[in-house]
């Protein structure tokens, strides 16, 4: 790379050669202009906090030349590009459609300095650079400490063969995390079945799972093999456990004790090698106290623990993910928008997202529908009027909810977890105390 000029907090690294007037006239607003030579690869030099702007130059070169710029575009996915065309050159390879395609503005040649500069001027009030990811190819995004202590965690139980019991609201990503802790175990080559509970009909739960032989129940016209057995050698999810009926409850209490099943229907017991992972977002203690969920079947399961958080704890990963979702549309839909303004990326940051990523992607992928400009706006994700994260945290309500579950936290500490204990220094029941729990997403397993 060539340094033209002191490295500056604007910078335009220009893939090609910039004419001086051009140059000039961008220094005079205040952005340096580097000239990279994509064919001779390198880095931008970027330091934290600069705002740099990739301009491709494709008024002179070849094909070679662009196939670079391109491969230097996919190295680089969190800069913001800008296209500059010749009107000779042909628009039509891939390579050039690919590079218009992915920028948020396009001139051709010869080149309106005015209008480039309106367009720095907005890119620079609206672009907030973009964390990198700590993914590491889990398909777990983020860059927020939760996502890391999450990480390490799924690292480490991996390739423990244990149960997993993963927890976590509606839409944190149990299910990713279930794949996650799959891909990098030894049974990755092996199946993985995901399984709802919730979404199996009550009759049909034990055949489902385990299978069941040929006139076992009337319409049992031939053998079936279950989910546990497809699975063999692999991992078994099953996301909402707490609906497992009692019947199926004993039956995987049994696998998992003796790593033996039998299809309904049969008395002969068949030997397997799954590893089970489950999820819930119910409260499983509360289930176990009120007879709804084996108390030894909860402590199977509950080997290792995985805690997923919710999004509005992890503030800063919004626009990650946002961006993410926003470029994986991108890749089959054609949008004008290419990154989130300022004000979107504000709102974004100030939702509590009560459905988490799922209600984030949904909310993406509905932006950029309806997005006219390359920036997404707070009003395309229809979150202008929505409420603040900010305001629910300072308002009267919110300081009671934190009282009450610091109240609930520090009376269980004090009670060594003794639910009844509890209630009685409260001076509310125990239903109560449960109920709180639920409320406060309070685990007593984690809590202890
Ligand atoms: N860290 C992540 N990075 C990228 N996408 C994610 C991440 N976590 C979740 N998602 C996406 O969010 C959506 C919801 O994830 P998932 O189904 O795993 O959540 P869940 O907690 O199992 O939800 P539910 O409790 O409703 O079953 C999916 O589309 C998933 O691909």
């Amino acid at each position: 790379m060539t340094a033209i000029g002191e490295a500056s907090r604007r910078c335009v690294v220009w893939f090609g050669q910039p004419t001086e007037r051009e140059r000039i006239s961008l220094a005079d607003v205040g952005w340096a202009t580097r000239i990279v030579d994509a064919e001779a690869g390198g880095g931008v030099g970027k330091r934290h906090g600069d705002i740099v702007v990739a301009l491709a130059d494709l008024r002179c070169g070849d094909a070679h030349r662009v196939q670079a710029i391109v491969k230097w575009m996919a190295e680089h996915p969190h800069l913001l590009w800008l296209t500059l065309l010749s009107p000779d050159a042909p628009v039509q390879t891939p390579q050039v459609e690919c590079l218009v395609h992915a920028s948020m503005d396009c001139f051709t040649a010869p080149l309106d300095l005015q209008r480039l500069i309106h367009v720095l001027r907005r890119m620079e009030g609206d672009y907030l650079p973009i964390a990198e990811a700590r993914s590491e190819g889990i398909g777990i995004d983020g860059c927020s400490e939760a996502i890391g202590t999450l990480i390490s965690s799924v690292r480490k139980y991996a390739p423990v063969d244990l149960p997993v019991l993963i927890t976590g609201e509606t839409g944190t990503g149990k299910e990713v995390a279930a794949r996650a802790l799959h891909g990098l175990s030894a049974r990755a080559a092996h199946p993985f079945a995901a399984i709802n509970c919730g979404a199996l009909p009550p009759n049909l739960v034990q055949s489902e799972l385990f299978g069941h032989e040929r006139g076992a129940f009337t319409g049992a016209n031939v053998r079936r093999i279950g989910h546990f057995e497809t699975a063999a050698g692999g991992t078994v999810f099953l996301d909402e456990i707490g609906d497992l009926p009692l019947d199926a409850q004993t039956s995987l209490l049994r696998f998992l004790q003796e790593g033996t099943l039998e299809r309904v229907g049969s008395s002969h017991s068949i030997k397997l090698d799954v590893r089970v992972l489950s999820a819930t977002h119910i409260d499983l203690e509360k289930a176990v106290a009120q007879g709804r969920f084996r108390e030894d079947l909860y402590y199977r399961l509950n080997v290792l623990r995985l805690r997923m958080p919710a999004l509005r704890e992890r503030e800063s990963d919004v626009e990650l993910l946002a961006q993410r979702f926003l470029d994986a549309f991108r890749v089959h839909h054609s949008t004008n928008a290419r990154t989130f303004s300022r004000a979107a990326r504000q709102a974004m940051r100030n939702f509590a997202w009560p459905g988490n990523i799922r209600e984030l992607l949904n909310r993406v992928q509905r932006a950029a529908v309806v997005a006219e400009d390359v920036l997404i706006s707070a009003a395309d994700l229809d979150l202008v009027d929505a409420p603040l994260l900010q305001s629910m945290r300072f308002s009267l309500g919110s300081t009671r909810v934190t009282a009450e579950r610091d109240a609930v936290i520090t009376c269980l500490r004090e009670s060594r977890f003794n639910v009844s204990e509890c209630a009685r220094r409260l001076r509310v029941s125990r239903v109560t105390i449960y109920r709180l729990c639920k409320k406060h997403q309070l685990a007593l397993s984690e809590l202890r």
